[in-house]
């Protein structure tokens, strides 16, 4: 790997009760910009899995016992470390993923600023005490941490993805074994050297890596002593995962796909909105659950927002994120290319005309221009499904009602977009949509203090803001009697 000042950040083997662990079973991390190998991975297969799930079990009550302030301290000193590291995380992440440099970098600050976020976060974590119905009881509520917790991450955010997990596992007082997408270990690893450093003991933060999917998450969904799961993926393979969470009636969250609109109305500042539009479509090439998906435009302003646009992209420069002033990187992977490109021609063949981009790029093997659409309908295959790449498709619409009913007519819930200066549309349109999140006049809308999740196919449950400490808890409810006796 190029340009990592801090050498100890690069770690090959899983991270387990507080070791790093051997095998000698590796598979290869390459670099979606060139498809070169950057280094190999011990792969800890599944007898690493029950191992750290083992450690988190013997480290979870006497981590739970530890003060909310001293967990706390423990959460900021990582913080510290992430940041102090910030650089050098980047380039290893755009390595592994693709961002842009400043992606990444933004990446780790995101990630890093759940550690931050919950390192206060868990000193708030308040029961209740509740006037008892008769005289001579009394009734407390605590708020207790769930007991350990396993987690399965997506490679599209290999930091932050994880970080906004393990932040309110442990400051709730849960231990914590994540398995990330085995196309991004490297960031996940790198995470682990941190938590080492920061002092957070053997057995409480666990990254077990390798190639066998399916096996590894059976494990973790199935384990009598995982007592919740947290999912960042494809609502697909999250449906799998829920279900075999069932066998153990494991506390389950669930970060899932998405297909956002991004609702521009006649009355909409036109050059803010192609601002938001570039910032939320093309971010990691397309590559994240909150995009927009559908660009829905009204009837007064479409050829207006679908020309700025294609002038506002002809601005981005596609290229290896490692080099300056890249704005889009390649794809994950070749398959992620194609699968992009057949949306792109078959709603061509369905009457869509692309007005922009629309092949692969000279670029390399895994990059695809960007590209816009015009002449969209919902039902083509470019709307209907979430398309994970660098494509924007603009349908036109006449009404607010037929906007809305547009923008709900998917099984997903996740994020949602809309630009208007009219303050009752604010309201109407808002309360209307079905998304667990909408962004009004902005195009970025992810933030720790934020609680981030989506309803529907999106998922379930919270991430981040106060409310994120929800999933990591149990209420437990104590009835004291005789208090007259
Ligand atoms: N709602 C959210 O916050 C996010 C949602 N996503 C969604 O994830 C998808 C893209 O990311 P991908 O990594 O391709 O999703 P994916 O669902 O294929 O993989 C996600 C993770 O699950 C693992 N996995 C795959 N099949 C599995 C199985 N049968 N059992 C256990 N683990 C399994 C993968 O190795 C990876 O670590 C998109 O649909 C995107 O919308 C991605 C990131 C964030
Ligand atoms: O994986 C994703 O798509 C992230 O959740 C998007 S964000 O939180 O970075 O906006």
């Amino acid at each position: 790997m190029e340009a990592i000042r801090y050498s100890s950040l690069i770690k090959t083997q899983s991270y387990i009760n507080g070791c790093w662990h051997a095998s000698q079973q590796r598979f290869p991390v390459n670099n979606p910009a060139n498809q070169q190998c950057l280094l190999e991975v011990d792969d800890c297969g599944l007898q690493g899995v029950e191992l750290a799930i083992q450690a988190a079990k013997a480290a979870q009550k006497a981590w739970a016992a530890k003060s909310a302030n001293e967990r706390g301290n423990l959460l900021r000193k990582w913080y510290q470390l992430v940041m102090q590291h910030q650089d050098d995380l980047a380039s290893i992440l755009t390595q592994e993923q693709g961002k842009p440099l400043a992606e990444a970098k933004g990446e780790i600050a995101y990630g890093a600023a759940f550690l931050d976020w919950f390192a206060e976060e868990g000193k708030r974590c308040y029961g209740d005490v509740i006037p008892a119905p008769a005289d001579d009881k009394r009734i407390v509520v605590l708020k207790q941490a769930v007991g350990v917790v396993a987690a399965v991450t997506p490679w599209n955010f290999p930091n932050a993805m994880i970080a906004r997990k393990a932040a309110a596992a442990l400051a709730a007082g849960c231990t914590f074994v994540v398995r990330p997408a085995q196309l991004t270990p490297i960031s996940a690893l790198a995470l682990a050297q941190l938590a080492e450093e920061a002092g957070i003991p053997p057995g409480v933060f666990n990254v077990v890596v390798g190639e066998d999917a399916r096996g590894m998450g059976k494990l973790l969904t199935e384990s009598p002593d995982v007592a919740k799961f947290t999912f960042t993926g494809s609502t697909a393979v999250g449906k799998q995962l829920i279900a075999q969470c069932a066998s153990t009636v494991k506390k389950v969250s669930m970060e899932l796909g998405g297909n956002a609109p991004f609702i521009v109305f006649d009355d909409a500042d036109i050059d803010a909105a192609v601002q938001g539009a570039i910032a939320s479509k093309y971010r990691n090439a397309g590559q994240t659950c909150v995009c927009a998906n559908r660009f829905l435009v009204q009837k007064g302003v479409y050829q207006q927002f679908s020309e700025k646009l294609a002038e506002a992209l002809a601005k981005l420069k596609v290229g290896d994120g490692m080099q300056s002033n890249v704005d889009i990187g390649p794809m994950i992977s070749e398959q992620a290319k194609e699968a992009v490109h057949e949306l792109v021609v078959d709603s061509q063949k369905a009457g869509a005309k692309v007005i922009y981009g629309g092949q692969a790029h000279q670029a390399g093997k895994q990059f695809y221009q960007p590209t816009i659409m015009t002449q969209v309908s919902n039902d083509m295959p470019i709307a209907k499904n979430e398309i994970f790449g660098p494509v924007a498709p603009i349908i036109m619409f006449d009404t607010e009602e037929q906007a809305i009913a547009l923008a709900n007519d998917t099984e997903y819930g996740l994020a949602a977009y809309f630009y208007t200066r009219d303050i009752g549309r604010v309201w109407r349109v808002g309360e209307a949509l079905e998304y667990g999140m909408v962004g009004i006049n902005e195009g970025i809308i992810s933030n720790a203090a934020a609680p981030f999740g989506g309803v529907k196919q999106s998922g379930n449950g919270r991430e981040g803001s106060h409310y994120g400490l929800d999933d990591y808890t149990e209420i437990k409810y104590l009835c004291m009697g005789g208090v007259n006796s």
